[in-house]
């Protein structure tokens, strides 16, 4: 925590507040999306197995995102979505990744692009800040105050005159009950205008976040690692810093100014001597401590990692301890701990070797003004209250000029933070890129209010660099109330496509027409049950206030799914559990169907929803479709599903596919077979 603090004895000694403390690193935004589809997806991560995971899908309403990163950067990177015929793009080199966070230039490009939109658009906050600096110059002007009071109290007490001691000492304590409560405002309104700053920008980067499935391309389509550190930390971090590090500076400025004037008026050759002393030492620091940018950087991803493999083990207990995979857990949690731990002693060695120079340079200051200044003295031409304030003179613009040297850690791990941020930053900005220049390479996707699918010369390959080509020129029209059947061999790219129906993959060529998202509802193989009430669960993505559901409506629901002990198991309809864990797979997909039941979709997506359900159950469930019209899309690779549906896709292991019709004698073969 920086501390503001008006220094009592050394002050007193030449008279002066000082404002010390470290900075920290900090940082950012919220369009309510148009919540309307759920979307089951298998992503790899980087660097983390092929995990399956359930994504609810708020779909980005379309709209253009006009966050704080609209304006961050141009240094996007090439866009995606071109099926590149050559092997995949090499990746940066590291000693150019390096080189480019050392960038003073491009940290400070990066800051103002991150810094300047809220002040720009929230116009009552410069008001706030004007305050601030008000309360910063009067801080300084107290500063001012003290050191001469300081002068006069030593030479009067030099002198032995009493009338005098005690004139300064109550000057003293008066500047002292007026420059405390300047003090002490100014740093909770400083404070709370930092506060005020995060919450905006988070706003904002929520915004962004959100907007065009972003938080899905980003776990699936670039290297932005640990978003939620990004959000919940780095932009904490920035902004608070960010205001500190800027008044910080404007005190620094106006101190140095008033100080030089003081230094100079007193002997011209000390305030060269001091000069020459600071830019030294901000030279020889910037030098030494280059490195540490770098590793902060490194730590702040290594930490990120650390913590992420911890909240994984929470959310896969149940899966770890049948596999009893504990020590395989144990061991990569480890590992990543380590690699923090082996940063950290990186990061301890280089700030060790920072302070072998910044402790000497600090210790020095404590003789040299008198050194330089002491023959004057001793010549009789200057009084002791002179020497006094010239050291405290010396010492605060050494304060002001030394910014760097006293602040470079906090400054290596404010640039880190902001790297950090560019990057999330560049990644949003090129999505914003790639939505104003139009599809191009892109699958094309369009919505219409009939309840059909219809695909035209559908391509589609794999979001990732290697850019697998796994469907080609897929044509196909799913008519209103039609039921398609989606089968092929595991791996082929069934759960791909109907990604590319959804909208969540684009990587490829052709055109997707579809019914518009609210009336689309996808049900993945594990359901995503939302934190909150059974009710929730019931409505999700919608809430519940919007849903127009009465309970005895949402009871039916459950009824109908085999559910209908579930309020009373669990204390009604607003019990709150944290229900993955404590339904059955089967119990969630009925769940799951009860949100459809409920929700009455144009058009319904299913991607093996029924794998856990009894046949009666499925068959149900299936009839539902056929009574109620709903049009299908559906992956399975369960042989009784074939009678619930009127057309086969087959999806090749080439990528080609055929459609079939399903013919009443696959059925009755299939049927007899289950008997
Ligand atoms: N995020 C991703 N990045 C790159 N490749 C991926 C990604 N997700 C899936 N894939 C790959 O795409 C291919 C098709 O996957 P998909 O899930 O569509 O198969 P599927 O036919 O539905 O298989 P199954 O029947 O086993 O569910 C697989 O080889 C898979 O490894």
């Amino acid at each position: 925590m920086t501390s503001y603090s008006l220094s009592f004895t050394p002050c007193f000694l030449g008279g002066g507040v000082t404002v010390g403390g470290d900075g920290r690193r900090s940082f950012v935004g919220l369009r309510p999306a148009k919540v309307s589809t759920v979307r089951w997806v298998q992503v790899r991560k980087r660097s983390e197995p092929v995990r399956t995971a359930v994504r609810m899908g708020a779909e980005g309403n379309g709209a253009k995102s006009n966050g704080v990163f609209d304006d961050v950067l141009r240094m996007s990177q090439p866009a995606v979505g071109a099926i590149p015929s050559g092997p995949p793009p090499e990746k940066p080199d590291p000693e150019e990744l390096e080189k480019q966070r050392r960038d003073l230039g491009r940290i400070l490009t990066l800051f103002m692009k991150l810094a300047t939109p809220f002040w720009k658009e929230e116009k009552g906050e410069r008001f706030r800040l004007g305050g601030v600096i008000v309360l910063t110059l009067a801080q300084a002007g107290i500063s001012v105050a003290f050191s001469y009071i300081g002068r006069d109290f030593w030479t009067a007490l030099s002198m032995k005159n009493m009338d005098k001691f005690m004139y300064q000492a109550e000057l003293f304590f008066g500047a002292l009950v007026i420059g405390t409560p300047i003090v002490v405002l100014y740093t909770y309104s400083r404070d709370m205008l930092g506060l005020r700053w995060r919450e905006w920008l988070t706003k904002k980067t929520l915004e962004d976040y959100f907007n065009s499935i972003n938080y899905y391309d980003i776990e699936n389509n670039s290297d932005v690692d640990n978003p939620d550190q990004r959000i919940a930390e780095d932009l904490a971090a920035f902004t608070q810093t960010s205001l500190q590090f800027f008044l910080t500076l404007l005190i620094s400025a106006v101190d140095l100014l008033s100080f030089s004037t003081i230094l100079f008026s007193i002997y011209p050759p000390l305030f060269l001597v001091l000069v020459g002393y600071a830019s030294m030492g901000t030279f020889l620091t910037t030098v030494i401590g280059r490195q540490l940018i770098s590793i902060n950087f490194a730590q702040l991803q290594k930490e990120a990692d650390f913590r992420y493999s911890l909240v994984r083990v929470r959310e896969n207990a149940e899966s770890i301890a049948f596999y009893r995979g504990e020590d395989r857990e144990r061991s990569t949690i480890e590992k990543r701990f380590g690699g923090a731990v082996d940063n950290f002693a990186k990061l301890l060695k280089g700030q060790r070797n920072l302070e072998f120079f910044t402790n000497g340079y600090r210790y020095l200051i404590q003789v040299l003004p008198a050194l330089v200044i002491a023959p004057l003295y001793f010549k009789g031409s200057i009084e002791f209250g002179v020497v006094n304030q010239s050291f405290s003179a010396f010492n605060h613009i050494l304060n002001d000029l030394s910014l760097v040297i006293s602040r470079f850690e906090a400054l290596s791990k404010f640039s880190a933070g902001i790297d950090r941020l560019g990057e999330f930053a560049e990644f949003l900005e090129r999505k914003v890129e790639e939505e104003k220049n139009g599809p191009g390479e892109r699958i094309e996707l369009e919505t219409t209010p009939e309840a059909t699918v219809v695909l035209e010369g559908l391509t589609l390959s794999t979001p990732d660099s290697a850019k697998r080509v796994l469907l080609k020129n897929v044509d196909l029209k799913v008519e209103k109330g039609e039921r398609v059947l989606i089968v092929g061999p595991s791996g082929v790219g069934k759960s791909s496509l109907l990604r590319a129906v959804a909208g969540l993959w684009r990587s490829g060529s052709g055109k997707v027409i579809r019914t518009e998202d609210s009336e689309v509802l996808f049900l993945p193989q594990r359901p995503y049950c939302t934190l909150g009430s059974l009710r929730e669960q019931l409505t999700y993505p919608i809430r519940p206030e919007d849903a127009n559901a009465d309970d005895q409506e949402l009871q039916d629901v459950l009824n109908r799914v085999d559910l209908g002990s579930l309020p009373e198991k669990f204390g009604g309809l607003e019990a709150e559990r944290d229900w993955s864990d404590v339904l059955s797979l089967g119990e969630q997909q009925r769940l799951a169907f009860g949100r459809l039941l409920l929700r009455k979709p144009a058009l319904a997506i299913l991607d093996e929803s029924s794998s856990a359900l009894d046949l009666e159950a499925e068959g149900r469930l299936y009839e539902f479709f056929a009574e109620s019209g709903i049009t299908v899309m559906s992956v399975g690779h369960r042989p009784s599903l074939l009678r619930y549906h009127n057309k086969k896709l087959r999806v090749l292991p080439n990528g080609e596919t055929r459609i079939e019709e399903v013919k009443r004698a696959d059925v009755a073969v299939v049927a007899e077979a289950m008997l």
